[in-house]
């Protein structure tokens, strides 16, 4: 069907959930957050937000198309992927799409881990370009939103503090030995607010009762060297990218890195870049820290005006507002809310009576900082 979509949805678009399911458990409060109520923990844990990548996941549990994103436009539903494509230079600007083409070249998740995840590691760009025919690597970067009621500390497991030899680390997979898997780390403690990044080839785990947005390259690559999560074996086929083991091992970064270097390299200490009485703008993640995505949070309080130069995925981390968009276009917003803003849709308007805060994740080589904010 031929859509008119800057006609149909000159506008941002206020994204629905979109669980997905992984082999570990949780997902309580995205159920909350959904206004669910009576909220359990299972195997749909991640919420993947204005998604065009499609989810890899055991056979026996594959759906097609899980993963990808839908809005509804005129009373239908749509796949974000064929929008995308569909207009792209609306969704992204042409700077963008001679670039890298018809999607984000990022994907945005919710994570609610029950449990500890699997112990994984993601290939490089470099890596999957080499070996796996893939433009994308898995560079993530964790903002931890909240951690499970009663629960002062979250824990993420980042890079070995004691690595193996090669062999060593072989013999411990092939054995399942998780003890000795476990002392290969030491975690690192975690609260709201905290910003973490994990390049590809860093061995990791995010701890159990972390709520988290997770900002990655947009693919679904995954060594993991720990099969059994949830209740789950993974088959064979589902632990090393459907290659064997020595191909899993060579994703591995197996430096020591101790605690220390791990909070210098790894934990992002926020950057401010424009403030006055109303308004602030801070890089959480810039190109200091990856070329793969860049990540700010704006708070404010009152009224602003702003120039769209981007396209945009915004959370509300905290308070409520209300946006406005094209043609008197509005919505109210409240925490946990989602919403995708496209490069084409000129200025936006934000309001709120209390402080808001805004999570906003932009393509490498946007220029977000350059925006402007009309006050
Ligand atoms: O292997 P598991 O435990 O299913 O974890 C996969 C999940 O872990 C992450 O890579 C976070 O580390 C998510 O992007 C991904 O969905």
């Amino acid at each position: 069907m031929l859509l008119n979509i800057p006609h149909l949805c000159n506008r941002p678009l206020v994204l629905s959930a979109n669980r997905v399911w992984r082999s570990y458990l949780g997902g309580s409060l995205l159920d909350a957050i959904e206004g669910k109520p009576g909220g359990e923990d299972g195997h749909y844990p991640e919420d993947w937000i204005g998604s065009a990548v499609e989810a890899v996941n055991p056979r026996e549990h594959a759906r097609a198309g899980e993963g990808i994103s839908s809005v509804e436009l005129d009373g239908t539903h749509h796949r974000l992927d064929e929008l995308y494509r569909a207009e792209p230079e609306y969704f992204f600007g042409r700077g963008h799409v001679e670039r890298f083409g018809a999607q984000p070249e990022f994907l945005v998740k919710f994570i609610d881990s029950a449990e500890r995840l699997h112990f994984q590691c993601h290939p490089t760009k470099a890596f999957s370009r080499e070996r796996l025919d893939s433009p994308y690597g898995k560079f993530e970067a964790y903002y931890v939103l909240a951690l499970r009621p009663g629960q002062e500390t979250g824990e993420v497991y980042v890079g070995f503090q004691w690595p193996p030899e090669r062999e060593a680390l072989k013999r411990m997979i092939e054995e399942q030995d998780i003890t000795g898997l476990t002392a290969c780390f030491d975690p690192l403690s975690v609260k709201p607010g905290d910003v973490v990044i994990v390049p590809g080839g860093t061995p990791h785990a995010l701890g159990a009762g972390v709520l988290l947005v997770e900002i990655l390259e947009p693919s679904d690559w995954v060594v993991r060297f720990e099969y059994a999560r949830g209740g789950y074996v993974l088959p064979e086929k589902d632990r090393f990218m459907g290659r064997g083991l020595d191909f899993g091992l060579d994703v591995f970064d197996l430096a020591p890195r101790s605690l220390d270097e791990v909070r210098a390299r790894n934990v992002c200490q926020p950057q401010m870049m424009a403030a006055d009485g109303r308004c602030r703008r801070e890089r959480l993640i810039g190109e200091a820290q990856t070329d793969c995505f860049q990540v700010w949070k704006i708070s404010w309080h009152g009224e602003c005006r702003r120039e769209v130069k981007s396209f945009c995925i915004a959370i509300v981390l905290k308070g409520a507002c209300r946006l406005g968009g094209p043609g008197g276009w509005t919505a109210t917003l409240k925490q946990y809310d989602r919403v995708l803003i496209p490069h084409g849709i000129g200025q936006l308007s934000l309001q709120t009576e209390d402080e808001c805060e805004l999570l906003e994740c932009y393509p490498p080589q946007s220029a977000p900082e350059t925006e402007s904010l009309l006050s």
